[in-house]
């Protein structure tokens, strides 16, 4: 640990499942600084995030929805580090967030799913020409990225793969986006899947699930009782291999938020998926 000042971070989407949890992580991490606790929702306004997430101490930092503000707050203040915003919101609203970030040069790091391709491409232009480091992160769970990577190897030998991916029935976007990235790893292989082997027909719209682009069909599970879940199946004749991730509580995620928040500062564009900064 050196003696350097800690990195100013703002957790945005402060009062959901995640950014609680990023919050009681950044408060245990000595060398980061909980400045900023960001949220929409009305009913935690003015609210301290220590007493949200049950610290046994206020952190001093109130909940509020003025994200301009409090950019501007920590761009301005020069004797720290350059900020970061960690931002778990909605995908209606994470580009624009990530856009208002990278505009005062706090530097985003992004877990909030759903941003179309066309939008990943903008903000890489627009963290390219403010030379900032930006980290869109689908999942920041190891386990996922093993599962990534076992699944790239089974790829050289099967021809066929799908991917089921189960979440709790509050998510709102489909598929999701650990499912895209997974399909798009296996696509960027450049191997042809699915060979048809019969004309299908959907006697139900959607019976068959979403096509990736990659060819790789996605099947959406929404329950409750569930949290985030992931198959990838691969099939050849006479055997299956299933590779499958649990995520049985969100802490799972917080190690990686942790490396990405320190990682950034030595980032100077946009930077997608966790396996890129281990
Ligand atoms: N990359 C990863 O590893 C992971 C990614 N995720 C993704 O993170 C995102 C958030 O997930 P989760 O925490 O479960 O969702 P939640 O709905 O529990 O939390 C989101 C919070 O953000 C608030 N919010 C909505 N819009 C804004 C806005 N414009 N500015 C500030 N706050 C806002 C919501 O308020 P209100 O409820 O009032 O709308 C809510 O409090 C999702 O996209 C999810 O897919 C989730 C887990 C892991
Ligand atoms: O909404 C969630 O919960 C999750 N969202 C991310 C995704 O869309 O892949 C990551 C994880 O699956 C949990």
């Amino acid at each position: 640990m050196t003696n350097q000042a800690p990195i100013p971070v703002i957790v945005n989407g402060a009062a959901g499942k995640m950014g609680r949890e990023v919050i009681k992580a950044v408060a245990q991490a000595p060398d980061l600084n909980l400045v900023a606790a960001i949220d929409t929702s009305p009913e935690h306004q003015d609210q301290d995030a220590g007493e949200l997430v049950g610290l046994s101490e206020p952190l001093e930092v109130p909940i509020t929805n003025q994200l301009e503000s409090m950019l501007g707050y920590v761009a301005g203040d020069r004797q720290s580090p350059p900020g970061v915003m960690v931002d778990f919101t909605h995908p209606d609203a994470v580009y624009d967030n990530v856009r208002s970030a990278i505009a005062y040069g706090i530097r985003p790091v992004v877990g909030t799913t759903g941003l179309s391709p066309e939008q990943i491409n903008d903000l890489a232009d627009f963290a390219e020409k403010a030379s900032t480091g930006c980290l869109i992160i689908p999942n920041f769970s190891i386990g996922v990225v093993l599962l990534q990577q076992a699944a790239l190897t089974a790829s050289q030998y099967f021809d066929h793969v799908e991917i089921i991916e189960l979440h709790h029935n509050q998510k709102a976007d489909a598929p999701s986006g650990t499912a895209i990235q997974t399909a798009q790893l296996l696509g960027e292989i450049g191997k042809p899947f699915n060979a048809a082997v019969v004309e299908e027909t959907e006697k139900l719209p959607g019976a068959r699930g979403s096509l990736a682009a990659e060819g790789i069909r996605i099947h959406s599970v929404r329950l409750p009782g569930l949290i985030a879940h992931q198959e990838v199946i691969f099939g050849a004749p006479g055997q299956i291999y299933t590779l499958r991730h649990d995520t049985s509580d969100r802490s799972c995620y917080m190690p990686g938020v942790l490396l990405a928040i320190r990682k950034i500062s030595q980032l100077k564009s946009l930077v997608y998926g966790l396996e890129k900064i281990l």
